[in-house]
Order: C-alpha cells, then sequence, then structure tokens
C-alpha cells in the first residue's frame, strides 16, 4: 500500500463495517535480522497466511513503495486505453499474461467479475524469456519495470530468509527456489475496477481464491480486500475486510507454499468486493506482484531439519513440476472441482496453541502449549486426551480430548477442542452465584428471604434456598471472570463437564445437536417404567442453543462409584453388583422396540458398532447410528466390515449400553447398586450386544490405582458372565472379527 500521499486522494474507509485485523510485522526489523519479529511472521504465515508488511523506516521498503506508486499511474494510463485498445493485448488462457477484460471470470456468487486486469511477465522484463509486447504506457516504462521486478525480490529475500531458518530449511532454500535469473510464471498485475452505475455493495469484483504460486505481494488504497479468516465456514457473513494503510504491503502466501512446507503454513482464501461506503463511487486500482518458482522446481516437499513433516507411510509424493501441478489446477478450478478454500497452517479453527509437530513412523508427536507432557497420537486416530495445566497452570491438571485434523497430504491442519470448552460451562461467580452456560444462573438465597420471581426451579438446602434463573447481564456485570474449577466434581476430555453446586445438586453440561437424545427423557423413561432400577431424579433439564450442548440437574447420589470402591469390595459383594446389575438389565430389557433407536426415536450413540466417524464427528459431538429397522442395522453393518455379522433377533432391547464400573455406583455397605448414571446412550439394542459389549470394552475397564493391574478387566468379566447367565447371548469372537474389520469413514445409512 502506498504512502500516505495516495490516501489522502482516496475517501476514508469507513469504521463500520467487518475487518480482520491481520499481524503486522516490521520489514525493517526483519531487516535487522530480530529474532521476535522473526517469530511474529512465522505465525501470521502459519496461522492466516496473510500479513501487513509495514515499509517504514527502511529505505529498500521506502524504495519500494515509490515505485509501487509509479505503477498505480501507469496502470491508470493503461487501463485509459479503453477496452479496444487492450484487447489487441489480450490474455490466452491458461496464461493469464497481457489484458484480461471484466466479465471473463465467474464469482462465487454465480455472477462476472468486474475486475479488468493488466499481467506483465517477469521474462519479458528480465529478459528469462521471450519479449512481449506491452500498451504504450509500460513499454515506455520497461526500466521502471525492471527496477520493481529487482525491488520486490530483493524485499521478499528477507521474508525468505526468516521462513528459512523457522522452516529449519537449509539457508537461502526459498529464494533460491524463485531467482530473478531464471525464467517463471512471476508476474506483476494492474487491478482495475471502475465504480458501478449502480452501487451494490455485496458485489463480488474478483472471485475467492487462493493464489496458486508462492507468495504474493499486493498494494491496496481502496478497500474491497476481504479474506476468510481461517476456520471459518464460506458462507457470506464470515468474510471480512482487510483495511489499506499507508506505508503497508500485504503479503498472501500461496498453495505452492503450502504443498512444499506439507501444510505447516497457510495460504489464505481472498476476494474483492465492491469497495465500502464511499470508496465506492471511486475506480479501485490494485497492485499484485505474484511469485511463481523456477519453471525446474519440482512440488516435493522441501527437506527441513523437523519442522516439515515428511510425507507419512503410504502417502505419495508430489514429484510433478511446479508447472504440471499449476496446470492442473488451473484445470480443476475451472472445471469447479476444488471448493475454494484456505489451506494448511494451523487454523485456529479452536484456539489450541502447540508448539512443535512431529511425524515420526506413523504417528504424530505435538507439544500443546500448555500441556504437561508432548503427546503422541496416531495420525488417523483424531481423538486423544492429553493433560493440560488449568488456568494459572498449577492448580488442576485436566484432561483434554483433542481431534487432529490432517489435510490432504497428510500434514497437520487443525487441532480442535470444543469450543468454549464443556468443562468451563459453569463457573462460581461468587459464593452465592453461578452462571450456567449462556442462558441461566443459579443464585444462593437464605431462605426466609424474599425469593426471585423468575425462579425456574428451587430447591432447598438447610437455611438456603437454591434458585435456577434466566441469566441476568446486571447482576453479574462487576463479578469477573468467575471460577469454573471450583465446584466441578468431573469432567470427561472436552466433552462434558459434571459440577456440584451446594450439596444435593449435580449440573451435567455436554455437547449437544439436533438429532440427539436428551439424556433427561431417557432418565424419566427408566424411572416411569421401571420403578425398582435405581436412577438419579432428574430435576430440570434443557438446550443450551448458543452453545451447542445440553444442560441437566439431578438429584445427588451420595456414594462411592464401583471403580472406587473395588478394592474394598469382597469377591463375594463384587458378584452380588454383578448379579444385581444384570437383573437391572433383565428388567430394562423388557421395553423393546422393532429398530435400532432411543426411547424418543432418534439415532443412537454406540462407537462400537459403527463405523470410523469421519472428521467432522470429533468425540464431543459423536456421530449417531440409525434409526435402523432390524433389516436396516444389517445391511449397514455388513457394508462397513467384510467379516460376518453377529446374530441377533428381530426384536432390539433397551439396554443402558455404557455400564463401565465409573457408571455404577455402590452403597456404603457395598452390598447393592445405589445408582445408575450417564444415560445418554440408553436406546434399543440388537440382544447379543448385552452381554458382548462389555467383554474386553476399555470403557468397562478398572482404572482406580489402586486395583491390581492385573484385574483390570475383573469388572467386564464378571459382569458379562453374569449376563450371560441372565439368558442374553454373547458372541465376542464374531464381534470382534467384524470390528476389526470395519472401515471408515461411514455414512450414517445402510444404503449406499
Ligand atoms: O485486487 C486485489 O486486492 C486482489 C488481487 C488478487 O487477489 C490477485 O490478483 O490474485
Ligand atoms: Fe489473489
Amino acid at each position: 500500500m502506498p504512502t500516505k500521499k495516495y490516501f489522502s486522494q482516496c475517501p476514508e474507509f469507513p469504521s463500520d463495517v467487518n475487518v480482520l485485523n491481520i499481524p503486522t510485522i516490521s520489514f525493517s526489523r526483519l531487516q535487522n535480522d530480530a529474532e521476535h519479529e522473526g517469530e511474529k511472521l512465522y505465525n501470521a504465515c502459519t496461522e492466516h497466511g496473510i500479513f501487513a508488511l509495514d515499509l517504514r523506516d527502511s529505505e529498500e521498503g521506502g524504495k519500494l513503495l515509490k515505485q509501487a506508486e509509479r505503477f498505480f499511474d501507469i496502470g491508470a494510463d493503461t487501463f485509459d486505453l479503453g477496452t479496444d485498445v487492450l484487447d489487441k493485448y489480450a490474455y490466452q488462457p491458461p496464461s493469464l499474461l497481457g489484458y484480461k477484460a471484466t466479465g471473463k471470470l465467474k464469482t462465487d456468487d454465480g455472477k462476472r467479475d468486474i475486475m479488468e486486469m493488466y499481467t506483465i511477465g517477469q521474462d519479458d522484463i528480465l529478459g528469462t524469456g521471450a519479449r512481449r509486447e506491452n500498451p504504450e504506457p509500460i513499454e515506455a516504462c520497461r526500466e521502471d519495470c525492471q527496477d520493481f521486478f529487482r525491488q520486490a525480490h530483493k524485499a521478499l529475500c528477507v521474508v525468505y530468509s526468516h521462513l528459512d531458518k523457522k522452516l529449519a530449511l537449509a539457508p537461502n532454500t526459498l529464494a533460491a527456489l524463485s531467482p530473478l535469473d531464471k525464467p517463471s510464471d512471476t508476474s506483476l498485475r494492474l487491478l482495475m475496477s471502475r465504480p458501478q452505475p449502480v452501487i451494490e455493495s455485496d458485489r463480488v469484483t474478483l472471485t475467492g481464491h487462493t493464489d496458486i504460486g508462492t507468495i504474493t505481494m499486493l498494494f491496496h488504497v481502496t478497500g474491497g480486500l476481504q479474506i476468510l479468516p481461517a476456520g471459518c465456514e464460506n458462507i457470506s457473513s464470515n468474510w471480512r475486510y482487510i483495511r489499506p494503510r499507508p506505508d503497508c504491503v500485504v503479503i498472501n502466501l500461496g498453495d505452492t507454499l503450502v504443498e512444499w512446507t506439507g501444510g505447516v503454513l497457510r495460504s489464505s482464501l481472498h476476494r474483492v468486493l465492491t469497495a465500502p461506503g464511499e470508496q465506492a463511487s471511486i475506480p479501485r486500482q490494485s497492485l499484485a506482484y505474484l511469485v511463481r518458482p523456477d519453471h525446474n522446481a519440482t512440488m516435493r516437499r522441501l527437506k527441513s531439519n523437523g519442522v516439515i513433516p515428511p510425507a507419512s507411510e503410504g502417502e505419495e509424493e508430489d514429484t510433478r513440476s511446479v508447472d504440471d501441478w499449476a496446470a492442473g489446477r488451473v484445470k480443476s478450478i475451472i472445471l469447479g472441482e476444488v471448493k475454494p478454500q484456505g489451506r494448511g497452517g494451523r487454523a485456529a479453527l479452536a484456539d489450541i496453541p502447540y508448539s512443535a509437530v512431529k511425524k515420526t513412523a506413523g504417528k504424530v508427536a505435538l507439544t500443546l502449549t500448555r500441556s504437561l507432557s508432548p503427546c503422541t497420537v496416531p495420525p488417523q486416530a483424531d481423538n486423544f486426551l492429553v493433560f493440560r495445566a488449568d488456568g494459572d497452570g498449577k492448580r488442576h491438571k485436566t484432561l483434554i480430548q483433542y481431534k487432529l485434523i490432517l489435510g490432504r497430504q497428510g500434514a497437520l491442519m487443525h487441532v480442535l477442542e470444543m469450543k468454549p470448552t464443556a468443562r468451563e460451562s459453569i463457573k462460581r461467580m461468587s459464593p452465592q452465584l453461578w452462571t450456567i452456560g449462556s442462558s441461566m444462573m443459579c443464585s444462593k438465597v437464605k431462605t426466609q428471604d424474599a425469593q426471585p420471581l423468575e425462579s425456574i426451579v428451587s430447591w432447598h438446602e438447610g437455611s438456603s434456598t437454591f434458585h435456577l434463573l434466566p441469566r441476568d447481564e446486571s447482576v453479574l456485570k462487576n463479578l469477573g471472570e468467575g471460577d469454573s474449577v471450583i465446584d466441578r466434581i468431573h469432567e470427561s476430555g472436552t466433552g462434558s463437564g459434571v459440577w456440584g453446586i451446594g450439596d444435593e445438586f449435580i449440573f451435567k453440561a455436554k455437547g449437544w445437536k439436533e438429532d440427539r437424545q436428551l439424556e433427561a427423557v431417557t432418565m424419566n423413561f427408566v424411572a416411569e417404567n421401571f420403578p425398582s432400577v435405581p436412577v438419579p431424579e432428574v430435576l430440570y433439564s434443557w438446550i443450551d442453543q448458543a452453545l451447542d450442548r445440553t444442560f441437566l440437574i439431578t438429584k445427588r447420589v451420595h456414594a462411592r462409584t464401583l471403580n472406587n470402591a473395588w478394592s474394598q469390595l469382597s469377591p463375594a459383594q463384587r458378584q452380588g453388583i454383578a448379579n444385581e446389575m444384570a437383573d437391572h438389565c433383565f428388567t430394562i430389557t423388557g421395553k423393546t422396540s422393532s429398530k435400532l433407536e432411543t426411547v424418543s426415536g432418534r439415532g443412537v450413540l454406540d462407537y462400537f458398532l459403527m463405523g470410523k466417524p469421519p472428521f467432522s464427528n470429533p468425540t464431543w459431538l459423536p456421530m449417531i447410528l440409525g434409526p435402523f429397522t432390524c433389516a436396516e442395522l444389517r445391511t449397514y453393518m455388513s457394508k462397513i466390515s467384510d467379516q460376518p455379522v453377529p446374530q441377533f433377533g428381530d426384536t432390539l432391547l433397551f439396554y443402558h449400553s455404557d455400564l463401565g464400573p465409573t457408571n455404577i455406583l455402590v452403597s456404603d455397605d457395598g452390598n447393592s447398586v445405589a445408582a445408575i448414571i450417564d444415560w445418554e446412550a440408553a436406546a434399543y439394542y440388537p440382544d447379543f450386544w448385552v452381554a458382548t459389549r462389555p467383554v474386553g470394552n476399555p470403557a468397562y475397564r478398572l482404572s482406580e490405582p489402586t486395583v491390581d493391574p492385573l484385574e483390570l478387566y475383573g469388572w467386564n468379566k464378571i459382569f458379562s458372565a453374569a449376563l450371560v447367565t441372565k439368558g442374553f447371548s454373547c458372541q465376542n469372537d464374531v464381534f470382534q472379527k467384524w470390528r476389526k474389520a470395519v472401515t471408515g469413514p461411514a455414512l450414517n445409512t445402510p444404503r449406499e
């Protein structure tokens, strides 16, 4: 973006449009090799793929700005020649060199572009390729053109050297891939979009795209450039303007750099809209220096010392020449085969900083900035748990569930976490006040005091009364951040959290989606139909639409989990619990259905009966299966595995299906089941599943440190045996063979 002089000729960029503040990197500091600036540059390249390079305080930077200004004038003179003259220099696709009139390119909204372009080839100007004939205003300034290419290249070499360092590449790697003295498709593009007779502020003048080459320098004065921030869905409301700033140039990384770095660096999806506000009434000019690599370069990943992940096993290296690759990309863009999207980088879909990522024999090792130890995960298995320090880094160790999204070439693209995490859903704001998700709060008052009118539910505890109330910002105003740790009694990864507010009620937060069963409805169904089955009483439950999660308040059962009690129970007591649990299972299978479904007719949550879920279903929002008739379930199960499906009858049985030792509470004397909790997966399941599911399933494993390591599967064994004694068939061998051969990702449909 040129100097202030050019900005003074243009109406102000409006203050009421959505802008994205991209990082600003100081060119002079980069020139002085400032370590911190290099770090900022690298972060901008991995997280955004776009940044502003501030050219002030640098002699070289100042020169470049002046030359760019010169090209705004050359551009104005060139486009003033008019279409008739310029069409003589028309571009010959797929090359973009020469003149492109408006309307030649489709825009995202199905209309046509309104951007004139004149693209000058570096080979033409520097003599590394055939000379071309250009319109007079350009021909008259060949020397200026040469100066510009040289100066721009020189400036980018400063950027390249910092990137070489950060990517652990040999010195001069990136500069040598785009040298000035070798032929390439590098070009300087003059762009012009004239004010429209009828101004449509949301008209796309240049369609959304990522640049194909390595790096682009973009000078603009008038607004209109927009980017889709990393991780955002490509819908109109998500796009953000980049505000042009004097003395700065926008640097945009292209897809070649993404490929070369195996997705470590990012390219940003950008487009141009009618200039905002009053700026729409003047012609919009911009200048893009688009760097492409030397024709001899290939798309092979660059060899770095640990930063760029090598292609994973079985993954084919792209060894095409840069030209073949670019031609292929242009073709697929024309054919509409690629969805325009930003690519690579550690796009912050949720802001999970990680400081290092390394791929070793089939695993991804990454160090999350706030994690307590590095973790290693298989690149395909997307969900994993990691210990992380909470808040101040000391107080609390928490287990967070992450999901890795790997790119086409196996590079790490995103690390996701539910946002805000379920474990932050409830916060103590003061000893008398809690916020519950985005819409509710809970207050504790003295019973004799006046009761709030808007109380949704309330309960007494000693001389106090607790009220669940709609959230009221005026009460929360000066209370600060709140504390989600203090009352939390359990969390299962990122996916859910459980808090005790007061002594008698438990609050549970859990991820939710439209098609999900509400656990409260299932629990009420059990309480109504099977009074002998101990299920905690539901006080209240709601869906927090803004956060996509559910809240459930239940009466607290004061008892230990079977997991905690296990080592103090005698073998006879353990057997007694297994028998009683088998009895309860037998009781609830009294309710049946002809379908695999929940009690409300929705799909069921059982990871072990379905194909590997797609990336879009992390564990905190798992994929649901069905509803399926028995025949559909059989078809589905035989589609996702080539091994025989276990036998099952046409009547499906109501079953809890998650009866691990942390979901069973035992009485203080150890002789009976005090409560069965966590009913979210309870639904109608095939009969073989009742006794088969507990065998060897890790969710049924004991985890108390005091449990003898040889006995970790003790509960699995006695519980499945007790179910077999009750008459349920166990088909573990058939099931395990079927399960091992399951493929994915699976569609939730029996047909394909
Ligand atoms: O004119 C602009 O601001 C953007 C131009 C651009 O993205 C391009 O030429 O690739
Ligand atoms: Fe572009």
